[in-house]
């Protein structure tokens, strides 16, 4: 098989629609709500940040797109629409066969995702045969898509072994790895966090230029407000397994609503000097899904909540392109219908 290339497109078409998102983990003596109702919309050509500290659910939403949930952890609701069809609904087998091949993961850490033992090429070839693609089309892919990443001569590294690399090249390999079926929707969680800074910007640098040469939707997990500040068009900020806030990058930087996203923001001088590095500190114990309080979850942290605060936890609420889910904006905010989900 060889699968046509992805046409350059900035015309803003719907890669791929998260709808009322929910994931949990345990069984019947009790299960854990872990994503609690997230959406969004991932747009071809651009890309969405979803940021918030350790444990709000970014990992546990990209692995529910992405069909990669750990034996335990399963959707419990909601749509993730690819091309129109909602793949939670797909067979195992189905999903494991396509999906990859229609949104690509990268991680963190390319020295467990790769195989040690495995020379590079035969690790991008393996998850192509995997794909469908016979041998001779997968292996002039490899090479192809090798060189599309920036490595140097890809037939002489593709029979090189992981350890044999850098990490920028390692990082660079799983990109490949991701990219080889020619995904329409590359997620990439915390793809930059264990390198050094002038790699990791080529890093940055890499991805941007290959969404916009094959328009690519991609997701981008961080906790870096710096990057998010350079490379995502949007932003959803993440607060115990919900989206608490969402809008344009720059809105959300220059005007946040949610007292949540102000924390994380305080120390953003101005619109245009938006913050490097990463979260900032916010007081108080983030809550885990074991101990989510009734109400809003972020009360027990929040200096302005208010009386409403501890009886219902609030709906997404929108006012102009803003949109947070908090019962301290003033009343003309109006609620995200299902329908009007948007950005990315
Ligand atoms: N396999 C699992 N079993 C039980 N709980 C889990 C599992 N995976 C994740 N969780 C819990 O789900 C919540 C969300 O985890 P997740 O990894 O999505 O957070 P995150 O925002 O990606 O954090 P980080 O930035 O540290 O990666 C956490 O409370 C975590 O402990």
């Amino acid at each position: 098989m060889t699968a046509a290339p992805v046409e350059p497109s900035t015309d803003g078409e719907v890669a791929l629609s998260v709808r009322d998102l929910h994931t949990a983990v345990g069984g019947r003596r009790g299960s854990l709500r872990l994503v609690r109702g997230v959406g969004f919309d991932l747009h071809r050509g651009r890309t969405l940040a979803l940021v918030g500290e350790s444990g709000s659910g970014k990992s546990v939403t990209a692995l529910s797109i992405a069909g990669l949930l750990p034996a335990g952890v399963r959707v419990t609701g909601g749509q993730v629409l690819l091309d129109g069809q909602d793949v939670v609904r797909w067979t195992e087998g189905r999903r494991r066969a396509l999906r990859g091949g229609t949104v690509g993961m990268v991680y963190q850490d390319p020295m467990t995702a790769l195989n040690p033992v495995m020379r590079v090429g035969s690790q991008v070839a393996e998850g192509l045969r995997a794909h469908g693609w016979d041998r001779a089309a997968g292996r002039r892919r490899t090479l192809e898509v090798l060189d599309e990443v920036g490595l140097p001569t890809p037939g002489a590294l593709a029979r090189l072994y992981p350890h044999q690399l850098s990490g920028g090249m390692r990082q660079r390999v799983l990109i490949a790895c991701a990219l080889a079926p020619r995904p329409r929707v590359l997620i990439a969680d915390e793809p930059t966090t264990a390198l050094d800074v002038t790699i990791a910007q080529q890093i940055l640098d890499l991805v941007t230029d290959l969404r916009d040469e094959y328009g690519l939707a991609v997701l981008w997990i961080t906790h870096d407000l710096g990057v998010v500040a350079r490379i995502a068009e949007s932003t959803a900020v993440m607060y115990a397994g919900r989206i608490v806030e969402r809008g344009r990058t720059a809105d959300l930087f220059a005007r946040p609503s949610h007292p949540y996203t102000q924390g994380l923001l305080r120390s953003v001088p101005a619109a245009d000097q938006p913050h490097q590095g990463l979260l900032p500190q916010i007081g108080g114990t983030p809550v885990s899904p074991a101990t989510l309080p009734g109400g809003c979850p972020f009360r027990t942290r929040c200096p302005q909540q208010v009386e409403r605060c501890a009886d219902q936890e609030p709906p997404l609420l929108r006012r102009g392109p803003a949109e947070a889910a908090c019962w301290v904006p003033p009343e003309d905010w109006r609620p995200v219908g299902a329908a009007e989900v948007r950005h990315g």
